[in-house]
């Protein structure tokens, strides 16, 4: 059994999707669970929120979660990020990479973020999204992990305790021997990580092949689809939950300043009712999220569900996070965000689109369900989820995935 560590909500679902899409019949957990599982399955993805936690508390989370994850039987471990990284040298990747390796008794593992599908590709050791370097994309202005290197040999050595080494596209593009035997190279002049260079799938699928021995892997969703296709024999599909047909009263939640996502707030405005989640009332008005929600409320018989948005483009960001301080502006809307969604539940929302790793993160946390079952993708690395103890219905989409129309195509959608 495949046990999966991912550091935010969005890259959970993302992972479990793929994973799910490739055979593997999959679960979803929000959290370290305190019971066992009961139920069969051939992977498990533990959601933590530790992508930008204090470091400590990443690495402790994580090791949690690999002891409960090695408690159901899991033999091999991902430890899920970002395909854009999102992390600075004070980041956690590294961190929590040693620790559980550490924990494992390994010395070794890969640092593969690559996802094609999305566009997220490694050359030479630089990570890309789409034709440009990740530093020159719009993760340069990321509210919270700005990106301000592409290489990812130098973010780790920022972060972690060993030396990253390179396998490069020459090596990758000859078979997963030649990986093999680059990796085993590269263990025996002293390296502790190794990134692998993906311009595509097949090189995924390569990289997928050579790790097979791997206790810990470390990646994006990318290689993890890789690693399914091979441990179901190349099944597809048949896990997804089957689909009902009625779509329950649905409110959007966007707190994602990407650029993808700026663009699907901006294009869904003209088909549906919007707020924007003022940051300066969150700070000084007590009774703002009730205003928020008497006013989803009205609109939830609407035609396309209502959404309430703190999405803003990059020079608004920077003017926000200059007023309030970052850390407080984000706390706030993620506080805001939460509350908000609690309301909603209480009254009745069935289905819940949120957009943001951090903002689906606190709103999964808040909602508080164990775990989901998986369902049908609504773009590569978005499914929809089904809480495993009642009928309601998740989409947690990356801030920088899906297609201008995601929000409405959502809803389109039998869930
Ligand atoms: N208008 C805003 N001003 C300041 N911070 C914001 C604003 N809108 C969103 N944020 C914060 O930016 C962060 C966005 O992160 P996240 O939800 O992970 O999105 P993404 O997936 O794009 O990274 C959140 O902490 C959110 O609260
Ligand atoms: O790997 C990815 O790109 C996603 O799964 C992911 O982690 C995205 O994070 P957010 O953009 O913060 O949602």
């Amino acid at each position: 059994m495949l046990g999966v560590i991912a550091d935010d909500f969005t890259g959970a679902s993302d992972i479990a999707s793929f994973l799910t899409e490739n055979g593997l019949k999959t679960v979803q957990m929000n959290g370290v669970p305190t019971q066992p599982l009961n139920e069969q399955v051939d992977a498990i993805v533990i959601s933590l929120k530790s992508r930008s936690n204090p470091v400590q508390q990443a690495v402790q989370q994580s090791l949690q979660a690999l002891d409960w994850l090695k408690t159901q039987g899991c033999e091999q471990f991902y430890f899920k990020y970002c395909s854009t990284f999102d992390s600075t040298a004070k980041g956690n990747i590294g961190p929590v990479t040693d620790a559980l390796l550490e924990a494992l008794g390994e010395t070794f593992t890969v640092i593969s973020p690559a996802l094609p599908v999305n566009g997220r590709t490694i050359f030479n050791g630089y990570l890309f999204v789409g034709e440009q370097l990740l530093n020159e994309s719009g993760m340069r202005n990321h509210p919270i992990t700005p990106m301000k290197d592409a290489n990812l040999i130098r973010l780790m050595d920022a972060q972690a305790q060993g030396k990253t080494g390179l396998v490069a596209y020459a090596d990758v593009s000859q078979g997963a021997n030649q990986v093999k035997a680059r990796l085993t190279e590269l263990q025996q002049q002293g390296y502790r990580y190794a990134v692998v260079d993906a311009v595509d799938n097949s090189q995924l699928a390569t990289l997928a092949e050579a790790i097979t021995d791997l206790k810990l892997v470390t990646g994006g969703s990318g290689l993890g689809a890789y690693m399914a296709a091979r441990l179901s024999g190349g099944q597809t599909g048949k896990n997804a939950f089957a689909p009902t047909s009625t779509r329950g009263k649905t409110v959007i939640l966007s707190g994602s300043c990407s650029l993808m996502t700026n663009q699907q707030v901006e294009y869904y405005q003209q088909y549906a009712a919007s707020y924007w989640l003022d940051v300066a009332q969150t700070l000084n008005n007590p009774n703002y999220v009730e205003e928020l929600y008497q006013w989803v409320v009205k609109h939830l018989d609407d035609e396309f569900a209502p959404m309430v948005y703190a999405t803003v483009p990059a020079e608004k960001l920077a003017q926000i996070q200059q007023q309030f301080g970052a850390e407080k502006a984000s706390h706030a809307i993620e506080q805001a965000f939460a509350k908000l969604a609690q309301k909603l539940k209480d009254y009745g929302v069935t289905h819940f689109i949120t957009a943001g790793g951090e903002t689906s993160s606190i709103v999964v946390q808040q909602l508080g369900f164990q775990g989901f079952h998986i369902g049908k993708q609504i773009a590569p690395g978005v499914p929809w989820l089904k809480a495993i103890e009642q009928p309601i219905f998740l989409a947690l989409k990356s801030g920088n995935f899906g297609c201008k129309d995601f929000f409405r195509f959502a809803q389109g959608m039998a869930v």
